[in-house]
């Protein structure tokens, strides 16, 4: 075996992410030791019986003590409190990173406890499901997905390379921009899709006469697409509404425009308004699809359990 990139790598939160992480460590040989730590006792359970890493506590500090590359994994709202902890014991050279779904409010709660001389690279991998915890995790989640990087500046070019290598033998291509440019790009390809799945699927349970046995019945339909998103992470996208909160708000002010314009087309029969929409929408897609992106999530994913003992 090569030597692997990191003599140890430490995970902070061992859920989707983490886990898979884990996962893809072990399968690419990317660290001689991996420290796994989570808050909740069950999910570190979880973890090791999984035999995910190779070390494991609930004490953070004593995860990232020696650590080379320490990747924070939590929901986005639980970042400060994070660095904040771990902060003291984090390793001179080191390189810390995260993967939450918001790149400005982290880099706000993270940064001001980041001590001299340990590289912060704030990081998002475009690659998940809707579903949580250690069991859910597998090695194969960030293949062919985008990894962004919003590099701080005056970030250590060697580090910055060191960690896009790192994720690139995840299986992920690269990309760099400013933390207000991916907060506004997601909001829109990310976030309001499962702001809107959330409330079309809320909606829905709010009319009695369609839930429960219609819903089911005949949710073989465009609703179960909704209902895949709606069934994400609640803490993790409350933290991720609270956390970019001004790009989502612009992103829904558009998104309701366009909507009562659609709303105007239909109620006045429209026709013509409602065919070059959906033609145009439809390029969209077709235009993905020829770009080599895989849209849709994985199989390994749909099979993953669902584990209780997250937290
Ligand atoms: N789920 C997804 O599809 C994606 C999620 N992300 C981001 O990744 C991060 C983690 O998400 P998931 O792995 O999906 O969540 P998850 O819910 O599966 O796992 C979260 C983990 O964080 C731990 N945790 C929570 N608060 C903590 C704290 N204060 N200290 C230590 N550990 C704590 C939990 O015990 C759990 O191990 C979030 O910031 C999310 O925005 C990024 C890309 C995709
Ligand atoms: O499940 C899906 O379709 C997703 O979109 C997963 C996802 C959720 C949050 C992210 O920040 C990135 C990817």
């Amino acid at each position: 075996m090569t030597s692997p990139m990191f003599e140890k790598i430490a995970l902070v939160g061992i859920g989707l992410i983490g886990s898979s992480l884990a996962r893809v460590i072990r399968r690419e040989g990317l660290a001689r030791h991996i420290a796994i730590s989570t808050r909740s006792e069950n999910t570190l359970a979880r973890a090791s019986e999984l035999g995910l890493g190779s070390s494991y506590t609930m004490d953070a500090k004593e995860a990232v003590r020696d650590a080379d590359l320490v990747i924070v994994s939590v929901p986005v709202g639980s970042s400060g409190e994070v660095a904040e902890e771990i902060a003291p014991a984090l390793k001179q050279g080191a390189i810390l990173t995260d993967v939450g779904s918001t790149k400005a409010s982290v880099i706000a709660q993270m940064q001001p406890h980041v001590p001299a001389g340990v590289h912060f690279i704030p990081g998002h991998p475009l690659a998940g499901t809707e579903k949580s915890g250690p069991d859910a995790g597998f090695a194969e989640l960030f293949e062919n997905r985008w990894c962004i990087f919003t590099p701080l500046p005056g970030t250590d070019p060697a580090a910055l390379e060191k960690l896009s290598e790192f994720w690139r033998r995840c299986g992920s291509n690269i990309d760099t921009m400013d933390p207000q440019h991916h907060d506004m790009t997601l909001a829109i390809v990310s976030h309001l899709p499962h702001i809107i799945a959330y409330n079309i699927v809320g909606t829905a349970d709010d009319l009695e006469s369609v839930t429960k046995s219609e819903v089911i019945k005949y949710s073989a339909s465009g609703f179960r697409d909704f209902t895949r998103l709606a069934a994400s992470d609640p803490t993790m996208w409350r933290d991720v509404c609270l956390h970019n909160k001004d790009a989502i708000l612009e992103m829904l002010a558009r998104f309701s425009e366009d909507l009562a314009s659609l709303q105007r087309a239909i109620r006045w029969g429209d026709g013509e308004k409602l065919f070059d929409l959906f033609t145009r929408t439809r390029a969209v897609r077709r235009s993905i699809i020829e770009a080599g992106q895989d849209i849709d999530v994985p199989d390994f994913g749909r099979q993953a359990v669902e584990h209780p003992a997250k937290g």
